[in-house]
């Protein structure tokens, strides 16, 4: 069984009425998407800027209600579950937001922050839950006592790896992965793209990395998904022919006048040639 599937997903908006007498514009942010997901595989969603990427990651997350279409996790269509299934699903999909700073409130100490969705979720005493927090910042390189300190006392990086601990505290087989480095320095890029690497083989997580940037795609991506003006332009199976995309906007992604991202010219394939040859 697939582990997402989404079937014929649509999502359109309105825009506000510049003046009276106009006629309100349609967006099609989404038409007719229908993907697949399987366990353990980190799919690179990519596009350029307004092509649906983030739309289509609120509505993987039920952030929003799609127009048509189903959202399948697991073989249960989430749109039919009731609030106390729906609980239940959702901890096996979490979403890292790009703004690592907006992510995390800033008058919480971080221990607290990533203790959140356990109090949420399982019923442990205090010490249980304090423990797992510094289990989870050790497993993100961080330090057991950093817990106890503030958002403003992190850099962006390690903020980000914050998130991403608390994003793994219920243990989830899915993270949508929006654009999560692409506010980072190239250092701490790297970081971030390897320690995401790092943890998937761990935990044989499934990844929704969503990216504008090849080249940061290309460094931990299994498989890519081209979407262009709301559907999908392109799918490859084998993130090692990314080379063989057809498709214009996979060109103009992949193309060296692309310089948008920070870390080309790092070595691209090294970290998913270790993954492949596990497979
Ligand atoms: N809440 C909204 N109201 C109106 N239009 C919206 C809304 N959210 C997204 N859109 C529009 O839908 C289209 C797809 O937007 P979306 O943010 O999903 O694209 P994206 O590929 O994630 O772009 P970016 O990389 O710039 O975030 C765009 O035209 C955008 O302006």
């Amino acid at each position: 069984m697939s582990l997402l599937e989404l079937k014929n997903i649509s999502k359109s908006y309105k825009t506000a009425k510049v003046m009276p007498w106009k006629k309100a514009k349609q967006i099609n942010a989404l038409q007719d998407v229908s993907l697949t997901l399987e366990p353990g595989i980190c799919t690179g969603l990519i596009g350029k800027s307004g092509s649906g990427k983030s739309t289509l990651a609120r509505v993987i997350m039920g952030l929003e209600k799609p127009d048509a279409g189903q959202v399948i996790f697991k073989g249960a269509d989430l749109s039919e579950l009731n609030a106390n299934s729906l609980k239940k699903m959702r901890r096996h999909f979490q979403m890292v937001f790009q703004d690592p700073y907006s992510a995390l409130n800033p008058r919480m100490t971080i221990g607290k922050s990533i203790a959140e969705p356990l109090e949420n979720y399982e019923k442990w005493n205090t010490a249980q839950t304090e423990d797992k927090v510094k289990e989870l910042l050790e497993e993100v390189n961080l330090k057991a006592a950093d817990a106890y300190k503030y958002p403003g006392q992190f850099s962006g990086g390690q903020l980000q790896r914050i998130n991403i601990a608390r994003a793994l505290a219920l243990r989830p087989e899915l993270l949508v992965l929006d654009e999560v480095v692409s506010s980072l320095d190239t250092i701490a890029q790297v970081q971030v793209l390897d320690l995401l690497i790092k943890l998937q083989q761990k935990f044989q997580l499934s990844y929704l990395f969503i990216s504008h940037d090849m080249h940061a795609t290309k460094y931990i991506a299994n498989q890519f998904i081209v979407m262009d003006h709301g559907e999908i332009a392109e799918q490859l199976s084998d993130a090692a022919n990314v080379e063989e995309m057809k498709h214009p906007v996979s060109k103009e992604l992949l193309s060296p006048a692309q310089k948008e991202s920070k870390i080309d010219g790092i070595n691209e394939r090294k970290s998913c040639d270790k993954r492949d040859k596990k497979r």
